[in-house]
């Protein structure tokens, strides 16, 4: 029997965290899990991260069987030529079908360009669906890592879940809380997570499920963790302007360091469904003005020619591509939503953008019109 429907996305995980926050301990861990059978891991390099209970025979130049039935390969060239060679193998039959695909980076990688190689790529982004992205923070080191890496607060900022490692090392409960408390304020949309958390809370849970079929698109957006955070970081500013000092050392807000203030969610909503073109222009002038800066953007959008079925939008940096359509409203909730996570990028410029293309009046700013015609404007 011929069909022509498409082959099932296969979710792709990406799994980073600062050097030795204890990336390939959580995954030896969660390898174990028969919820994670058929997964295949991809490395920089196996090194002297300690697979050895776990390997078991080399089954392809380069790939090793793990426990479970997961495939561990490593980066062989570059990250797309692995995913792809990884794809021919299967589609030949000369590897297991494998159902999850696992990607561990290197302790100081960004994510994000990762996420941009797979999204932007015509084949892999149909074959593959990126489900997300999972931080590994050391409660140890967190703090002090946060501090003096940019490069970890990234990491932590575009996580759809964060893992606290190390915790069993920790007596001061308050500093982990801090800890804690800081990894929300940086990522609100985030589920904080133990290092002894079950895999499927780990790794699944996403967008897809395991059949690549969209799952739990709320769990994905967390609009309403980002919108909270927002009005409590208002509230806070508020409250601050209001006494004057701001020298109250107990509050949370006050040892939160500079790049952290850099990195913040915003959502931006909108009860009118959107027409096409018009969600596309704002994209194009968001990306095209503002990329480098979009480290996520994730929504559900209600397009005027098809209000009943949300389309799902997925970005990083200058891609911004639909990822799916959804065949019903997941909740009663049918207001478009997209969650921003940004660097450097205040709200109101994205806001005024796009309530310009929404046709919301505002003084003093420039209509859609006006702004597509010269986006220069745009750049301050
Ligand atoms: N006590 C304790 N030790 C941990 C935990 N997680 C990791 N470690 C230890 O921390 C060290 C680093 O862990 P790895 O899993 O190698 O960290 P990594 O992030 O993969 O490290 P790189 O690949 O070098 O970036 C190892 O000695 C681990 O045994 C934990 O939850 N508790």
């Amino acid at each position: 029997m011929t069909t022509m429907t498409p082959p099932a996305p296969i979710p792709l995980t990406i799994l980073t965290g600062f050097l030795g926050s204890g990336k390939t301990t959580l995954l030896n861990r969660l390898l174990k899990d028969p919820a994670l059978r058929d997964t295949v891991v991809i490395m920089n390099e196996f090194g002297e991260i300690g697979l050895d209970h776990l390997l078991v025979e080399t089954v392809d130049e380069g790939m090793v069987l793990l426990s479970a039935g997961c495939l561990c390969c490593t980066v062989r060239g570059d990250l797309i030529a692995t995913l792809e060679d990884l794809l021919r193998k299967r589609d030949n039959g000369r590897i297991l079908p494998f159902r999850r695909v696992i990607i561990e980076t290197t302790g100081l990688a960004d994510p994000a360009p990762i996420l941009h190689a797979v999204l932007y790529h015509p084949y892999l982004s149909m074959r593959y669906a990126v489900e997300g992205v999972v931080t590994t923070v050391d409660a140890v080191n967190g703090v002090a890592t946060l501090d003096a890496h940019r490069e970890a607060v990234k990491q932590a900022a575009v996580a759809e879940r964060i893992v606290v490692t190390k915790t069993d090392l920790v007596d001061d409960r308050q500093g982990l809380d801090r800890l804690r408390e800081r990894l929300h304020q940086l990522n609100p949309g985030a589920a904080l997570l133990e290092a002894d958390a079950p895999a499927k809370a780990v790794i699944s849970g996403g967008l897809f499920g395991l059949d690549g079929k969209i799952a739990d698109v709320a769990q994905w957006l967390k609009t309403e963790a980002v919108e909270e955070a927002e009005r409590e970081s208002h509230a806070h500013q508020h409250s601050h302007h209001h006494h004057g000092h701001g020298h109250d050392h107990h509050h949370h807000h006050h040892d939160v360091n500079r790049h952290d203030d850099r990195i913040h969610s915003f959502c931006l909503t909108s009860d009118q469904p959107i027409r096409q073109g018009t969600l596309d222009m704002f994209l194009d002038l968001l990306r095209s003005s503002q990329g480098a800066k979009l480290l996520r953007v994730k929504g559900l959008v209600a397009l005027a020619e098809d209000p009943e079925h949300p389309v799902v939008i997925h970005g990083v940096q200058h891609v911004i591509h639909v990822p799916a359509v959804l065949p019903r409203w997941p909740s009663d909730d049918r207001r478009s939503r997209i969650v921003f996570i940004v660097d450097d990028l205040e709200r109101e410029t994205v806001e005024k953008l796009w309530n310009a293309f929404l046709g919301r009046p505002a003084i003093d700013a420039p209509d859609a019109a006006a702004l597509s015609d010269n986006p220069l404007s745009l750049r301050r």
